[in-house]
């Protein structure tokens, strides 16, 4: 059974691969922020940024040969070669790309042209796309598939090196392309050609939670809670699903334009088991967020490392730093080993509890996502824990569907005809047959459960008493399946093979349902609201909201599922009827983009962004200050106060509104005189399209400014006090519309011993924007930040600084 899955690629981890330096820039502000980003990536999974720019430099680096294809692409892929291709070259201090790319994407679902560059991870460039004829936006991913020769790698090694990085990248590609939760970026499409792939991702526009971090300091509990609520429900989707994400850090996630989370960047997830002897050996992630028994490499399950890293999350997004920090590698790498978190005292005692019990160095002893989501502090004000959104599902019995079969690859599975085997055999194993004859007698039991079964399921757990008592087994498994443990619930987790079969059923499902659905295009008239017409067909795809969440307080028109019992459950494979071919797994061009956001979304994303003009009369300020206004505008996103009547009411209008309406820009509005012609952060060759609404404007989320990035001041003085304070800290800016594009190399060279260390970042060069944006209502400017690329931490320092020292 063993040999069947060997989606793992597993590489062991080269610990030395984390960064020693403490960047220039952290010297000058506040401690104690982390000097530098760490990675505990495997080297050989993840492209090594100094070497490629050493090949980029050296015009003898010879090229080898493309890897082989691999043994079982994913959706989408394509091996075409390219016709429009750049290098480069217009961004001389970007990490080069080895090869040349696209500028166009020609994806199954149409034609996509990059506009600028919007992100820089290890694993190459995130681009910011638009499809052709239409306004969609897009984040294209962009990696490499060949490493380069830096002479320090053996032709074999490479080429070893290359065909585990494809595994890896096929897996991110199938993994993404088949998660459908509300607070994970979703794959549209995606493309490989002989050089690289380009992974077409939903455009997550409202920032990055560091940027949200950095606004604000630290959030207040309430605001982390509906972000650590929203983590825990995607995270525990994942973990139902037999994947772990593996990955988890503050920079994975972003924030959407609703103001809720995004987790991205499945680039190190995988499938687990929960199998003894199929357990995960990559000790990969960011060292800040890593667990410690990956730096002790020993082997683990995977839920339990995401539970530390969450817990990592989860002290940032309270504190606005790291729990564990030390410029001194070895130091660091003890205390985390350790575990001691210095806990401010302002944080409430459940709070604190809560990571104590993420952060548990003993993983047997850690909390799990079942007790993560049923833990007081993360129910408080909720009522209950956060949904998960799995789709109702029964249990699996044969036939198989072969079109579902089929379709399940990416994994490494091997042939469909041995997927089917393997799959016949553990439904028929007397393991899964008992489960499945537990869930039949569960659902048969009476509706008020027992008290010890209540117990089971967490609801009278004690989350103050010590869990020494329980085994291992015990806390790891039963994590979040509702008191049915990791691997005997059918329903969950059971095995990665089971998992994988459920989710592209769903898919095909989901994707029979958006052809059968009527045309997106079709919008409501503006007739009456009672009209039939104005009422669009649940779809299965309908991606329930979280409780208080913004749609909450702004329901979207049609009841989304709340529950994930209540929902419309996945057709099971004997209901399918004339199924309509499934071309290896793509998605048809015209059902992918439109469809993952639904009607309330839209409608959402609609009301985020409406024009000032739109919104009613200011309240009167509390006071004259800066602080009373800024607290006001805060107070817009939080704590809207509407009767459900007038929210219905404005909710109608909206949906018969079709227009997108948005904010003004300093662009708009002619105060953005000094634009360079053709000068965008991206370059002549990325400039950006005034009449879209998404790139004449930056992200305007609600709630996100707070006193010390937002000014009274008029525009004309921000601009000249931002150029001042970035000259003063020697940050090389490009005007832009709305703002600056920024690059701050340092100026001091690392030696050699500690650049080799140094896999993600280019000489400690960091790049972001900074733009300014108006305060709908409030006469306020607004200064957002965002990172482009380069070392977080550094960026973060970085960005503090300028903002303490702008006169804002
Ligand atoms: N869907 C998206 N929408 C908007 N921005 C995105 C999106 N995906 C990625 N980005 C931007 O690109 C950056 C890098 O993306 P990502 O983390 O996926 O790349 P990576 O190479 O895997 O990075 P890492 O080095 O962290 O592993 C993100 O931090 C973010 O700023």
């Amino acid at each position: 059974m063993a040999t069947t899955l060997s989606a793992s690629a597993e590489v062991p981890i080269r610990s030395q691969s984390v960064r020693t330096r403490r960047p220039p820039t952290a010297s000058r502000a506040d401690p104690p922020l982390p000097r530098s980003e760490s990675s505990t990536r495997a080297e050989s999974s993840r492209p090594h940024r100094r070497s490629s720019q050493r090949s980029t430099t050296a015009p003898s680096s010879p090229r080898h040969q493309p890897p082989p294809e691999a043994p079982a692409p994913p959706p989408a892929a394509s091996n075409v070669e390219p016709s429009s291709e750049h290098r480069d070259s217009t961004d001389p201090k970007a990490r080069k790309s080895q090869h040349r790319y696209r500028t166009v994407i020609p994806a199954p679902s149409g034609n996509y042209a990059f506009i600028k560059t919007i992100g820089q991870g290890s694993m190459g460039k995130v681009k910011l796309a638009k499809k052709e004829g239409t306004s969609e936006l897009v984040a294209c991913k962009i990696i490499e598939r060949v490493s380069p020769d830096d002479g320090r790698q053996s032709r074999e090694e490479r080429e070893k090196a290359d065909a585990a990085r494809e595994d890896r990248n096929a897996r991110e590609a199938a993994i993404v392309s088949l998660l459908n939760h509300q607070y994970i970026c979703g794959l549209r499409d995606n493309l490989r050609t002989r050089w690289h792939w380009y992974m077409l991702f939903e455009y997550v526009n409202g920032g990055q939670m560091l940027d949200y971090i950095i606004s604000h300091g630290k959030l207040k509990e309430k605001q982390a809670r509906k972000f650590a609520r929203q983590i825990a429900s995607a995270v525990d989707y994942c973990h139902r699903n037999s994947i772990v994400h593996r990955d988890l850090k503050i920079e994975n996630i972003l924030i959407s334009k609703t103001g809720d989370i995004k987790i991205i960047d499945f680039g190190l997830s995988n499938l687990f088991s929960p199998e003894d002897d199929r357990k995960l050996k990559t000790y990969c992630g960011s060292l800040y967020f890593a667990a410690p028994e990956l730096l002790q490499a020993k082997p683990y399950t995977g839920p339990e490392v995401d539970v530390w890293s969450f817990g990592v999350v989860l002290f940032v997004l309270v504190c606005g730093k790291v729990p564990f920090d030390d410029q001194y590698m070895p130091a660091l790498h003890q205390k985390i080993k350790k575990g001691a978190v210095d806990y401010p005292n302002w944080l409430s005692t459940e709070c604190k509890h809560l990571i104590s019990r993420m952060l548990m160095t003993d993983p047997r002893q850690r909390a799990t996502m079942h007790e993560v989501m049923n833990h007081p502090w993360m129910v408080k004000g909720y009522g209950g824990p956060p949904d998960n959104f799995l789709p109702h599902r029964e249990p699996l019995a044969l036939p198989l569907d072969r079109e579902v079969i089929e379709q399940m690859t990416g994994f490494k599975f091997g042939h469909p005809d041995h997927i089917e085997k393997e799959l016949t055999r553990r439904i028929k194993s007397p393991k899964y047959q008992a489960a499945v004859r537990r869930v039949e007698r569960e659902k048969e039991a009476p509706q008020v459960p027992p008290k010890d079964v209540e117990k089971r399921r967490g609801f009278g757990f004690d989350f103050y008493r010590r869990r020494n008592s329980m085994t291992s087994r015990e806390t790891l498994t039963n994590a979040s399946s509702e008191g049915l443990v990791l691997g005997e619930d059918p329903l969950n987790a059971f095995d990665p093979l089971i998992s994988i079969y459920y989710l592209v059923r769903e898919k095909i499902d989901r994707e029979k349902s958006e052809l059968q659905a009527p045309p997106k295009a079709v919008q409501p008239p503006p007739s009456p609201p009672q009209s039939q017409s104005l009422q669009v067909p649940p779809s299965p795809i309908a991606r329930p909201r979280e409780k208080h969440s913004l749609a909450e307080i702004i329901p979207p028109p049609q009841p989304a599922h709340t529950e994930s019992r209540s929902r419309q459950r996945a057709r099971s494979h004997s209901e399918d009827q004339a199924r309509e071919p499934v071309k290896n797994g793509l998605l048809s061009p015209d059902m992918i983009p439109a469809k993952k956001e639904g009607t309330a979304a839209s409608i959402l994303r609609r009301l985020s962004t409406r024009d000032r003009r739109k919104e009613p009369p200011p309240e009167p300020k509390t006071s004259g200050t800066v602080r009373g206004v800024s607290m006001r505008a805060k107070s817009l996103g939080h704590a809207r106060r509407e009767s459900i009547q007038a929210r219905r009411a404005k909710r109608e209008a909206e949906a018969r509104d079709q227009q997108p309406v948005r904010e003004e820009t300093d662009a708009e509005l002619g105060e953005n005189e000094n634009e360079p012609e053709g000068e965008t952060s991206g370059g002549s060759n990325e400039r950006l399209e005034p009449e879209d609404p998404d790139l004449s404007k930056p992200v305007y989320l609600k709630g996100i400014f707070s006193v010390s990035t937002t000014s009274t001041r008029p525009l004309p003085e921000i601009r000249a006090d931002i150029k001042r304070v970035l000259k003063q800290v020697g940050v090389d800016y490009t005007e832009i519309k709305g703002g600056f594009s920024c690059v701050h190399s340092p100026s001091i060279k690392a030696d050699e011993a500690s650049q080799q260390f140094e896999p993600t970042v280019a000489d400690g060069e960091i790049r972001f924007e900074i733009l300014i944006v108006k305060v709908p209502i409030v006469n306020l400017h607004g200064v957002q930040f965002k990172k482009v690329g380069g070392n977080t931490w550094q960026y973060k320092a970085m960005a503090e600084h300028i903002l303490k020292d702008l006169r804002l």
